[in-house]
């Protein structure tokens, strides 16, 4: 099957990744600090993207990569590098076979910042680039609801192999999605999902375990024939996408339910799985643009999960012009068979905010 190696080089180092931020989590009070160009980040959010783009590189060495973070912040603090590397060396599969299979360990400190500064890819249309979020969802990870570790191989441009960390969503599929899954109120057995999919090949869950890949279990979306039974998932963050415009959307859909807010690509994870039906992400700013690793895992599994995802306004996703999606506003994901009617919904709330 094409693309098999890239999708179990994947999975096994998004689960490495995802093992070190539950550590960071549990036994370094959930490393917050505030980064030079004062935006949030944990301290996970370095040890999984050294770690992930060290597995790449070792497996692919011509592959470039656009990762989120970069190595300036713990050049420029011995203390916080020294932190993260104790991190990186700590995190391993419980089977080595399969921590064989993803590069084995970082040599030193300076391999790491290396590896972490292997993430400058400005993107691009040609060949094969990997974009990676190795904490998407801070805000959820630092309130211990969701967050994910997302990883998508890009070729020429189109998202072809996704895969997505989830260690606080239920491992059954179809586990009744609320807004409190997750939370550390609830219990923590049952939690932790690992996604993956590849372009004309289906999309899978599994448990997300320290060791050996589960078997996968095949996902789909939910059947919807009436739209307006829909749940839909949004931002937790009001500053993300626009509450007020996704609620009037969903009024005209006919929706009733309350929607579920969940933060990160767990939203696509969610109903890529049939937990829910829509994800709905309107732009709050004109000038906002979004990053291309916060969504080319997601659409991934939701295209194979039988979905279809475009912006706002109906427009395919462009992932080929940098590290961003600069040619496109918020993001609409739904099951394929009521993708035009959402569409059609949301650009009638769209054009009367216009006037
Ligand atoms: N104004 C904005 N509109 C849309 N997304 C945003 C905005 N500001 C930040 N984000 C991004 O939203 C993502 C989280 O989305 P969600 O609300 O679905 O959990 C983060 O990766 C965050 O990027 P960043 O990490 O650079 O702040
Ligand atoms: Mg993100």
């Amino acid at each position: 099957m094409a693309y098999e190696k890239e999708l179990e080089l994947a999975l096994l180092a998004v689960q490495r990744a995802a093992i070190l931020t539950k550590s960071v989590y549990s036994s370094h009070s959930k490393g917050t600090l505030t980064k030079t160009d004062s935006s949030p980040v944990t301290i996970g959010d370095f040890g999984a993207q050294a770690l992930i783009i060290a597995s790449i590189k070792s497996a692919f060495p011509n592959d470039e990569v656009v990762g989120e973070e970069d190595a300036d912040d713990l050049r420029a603090n011995p203390d916080l590098k020294n932190l993260v590397w104790d991190l990186v060396q700590q995190a391993k599969l419980s089977d080595p076979a399969a921590q064989d299979k993803i590069g084995g360990p970082i040599k030193s400190a300076d391999d790491m910042l290396k590896a972490l500064d292997g993430g400058a890819s400005e993107g691009g249309n040609k060949g094969r680039i990997w974009a990676l979020d190795p904490i998407d969802g801070t805000k959820g990870f630092l309130r211990g609801g969701q967050y994910a570790v997302c990883l998508a191989l890009m070729v020429d441009g189109v998202p072809t192999v996704g895969v997505i960390g989830c260690p606080n969503l239920p491992v059954d599929d179809k586990a009744p999605l609320d807004s409190k899954i997750g939370t550390d109120a609830d219990d923590k057995e049952g939690k932790g999902v690992l996604f993956g999919a590849v372009k004309g090949q289906g999309a899978t869950s599994r448990a997300l375990t320290d060791g050996k890949l589960e078997a996968p279990k095949t996902i789909t979306m939910s059947p919807l024939p009436d739209v307006a039974q829909a749940t839909f998932c949004e931002s937790v963050e009001a500053g993300h996408s626009s509450h007020g415009d996704q609620a009037d959307i969903a009024r005209k859909l006919g929706i009733t339910k309350a929607s579920v807010r969940m933060d990160s690509q767990a939203k696509y994870c969610s109903i890529a799985r049939g937990a829910g039906d829509l994800y709905l992400r309107l732009p709050t700013s004109k000038t906002y643009q979004e990053k291309i690793w916060d969504h080319a895992a997601g659409v991934v599994l939701v295209q194979e999960a039988g979905g279809e995802v475009t912006d706002a306004y109906g427009k395919q996703l462009n992932f080929g012009i940098g590290r961003t999606l600069k040619e496109n506003k918020g993001i609409v994901a739904a099951p394929k068979a009521v993708h035009a009617k959402v569409i059609e919904v949301v650009k009638e709330v769209l054009s009367a905010k216009k006037d």
